[in-house]
């Protein structure tokens, strides 16, 4: 089976994706984009992208894709301990005056307050991913350049770390999915904090009571909530879809009419899926 993840070698994604598929073919992909692209024009089976990380948010491209191509569906959660260093190349002396910090947005965002305060000059430039960061830092050992990554990344570069786990909140923990066009869920012996289904939901139209309506189809239900997220539409400014989870299995008569009674009322509704989410270690 051939696995897209978000790459190069020794992104977070990869570490992910590693771990939730070991004998399987990883294929890494350039960009959020072109994980999607692959899956949708059968290139690979599956793919492996961010979600959400609990300091910065969501990963807004990975929400804009699930909802603008309706085939794609989620197979799984995986979410995954997150600790970003700043590394420079060996050839850098360890006091360097570093001109310029390359990394993922979602590391820097996670890093700012350190990097705020002790590279308050520095440029902070953003880079597709933490590994493409720091391989970008080992291919210009003459440059006064860091990278934010991990310290797989680290060590498969060749770089120093000069200053570790930089993440502004010790606790910090990143949300990953595996994406594919099947109506399977994807199982493993991995620890699992047990199940959740995925919806996108469009409302009809802007008016009174509209997301309360919607609301009530889970509340009398006792369908149980984790995450309701508002993602703008794209057509124009104040029109959204949201992302809403939904604690626990989809096997019983009044959770699957649900969705009958959103679309009732005139909301758009897409099924991402009932999957598990895997709990994984660093
Ligand atoms: O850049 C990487 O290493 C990624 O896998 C992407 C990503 C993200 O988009 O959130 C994954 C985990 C971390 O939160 C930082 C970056």
């Amino acid at each position: 089976m051939k696995i897209a993840f978000l790459g190069p070698e020794a992104s977070f994604t990869q570490l992910t994706a590693t771990q939730l598929f070991p004998n399987e073919e990883l294929i890494p992909k350039a960009n959020i984009l072109d994980c999607f692209l692959a899956v949708q024009n059968n290139e690979v089976d599956k793919a492996v992208v961010p979600l959400e990380n609990s300091i910065e948010g969501t990963v807004s491209m990975t929400l804009d894709y699930l909802y603008q191509t309706p085939e794609i569906r989620v197979e799984a959660e995986a979410v995954m301990p997150i600790a970003h260093h700043l590394m420079i190349h060996p050839n850098q002396e360890n006091d360097t005056e570093i001109e310029k910090i390359y990394s993922h947005p979602q590391a820097l965002a996670q890093s700012f307050h350190f990097l705020n305060h002790n590279y308050p000059e520095v440029t902070k430039q953003d880079f597709t991913s933490t590994a493409a960061a720091a391989k970008r830092v080992s291919e210009n050992p003459d440059r006064k350049i860091a990278a934010v990554a991990n310290k797989f990344a680290a060590e498969l570069y060749g770089l120093k770390i000069i200053n570790d786990n930089i993440h502004d909140v010790e606790e910090n923990h990143t949300r990953f999915i595996v994406i594919s066009k099947s109506d399977e869920s994807f199982d493993s012996d991995l620890n699992s904090s047990g199940k959740k289904t995925g919806l996108l939901i469009t409302l009809p139209e802007d008016h009174a009571g509209g997301l309360h309506q919607v609301l009530s189809v889970f509340a009398w239900r006792n369908m149980n909530l984790s995450k309701i997220e508002s993602r703008t539409l794209k057509t124009k400014l104040g029109n959204y879809f949201f992302f809403v989870t939904v604690v626990g299995d989809w096997n019983n008569v009044l959770y699957i009419n649900s969705i009958d009674e959103l679309r009732a009322i005139g909301a758009d509704v897409k099924f991402l899926g009932n999957y598990k989410e895997f709990l994984l270690e660093s």
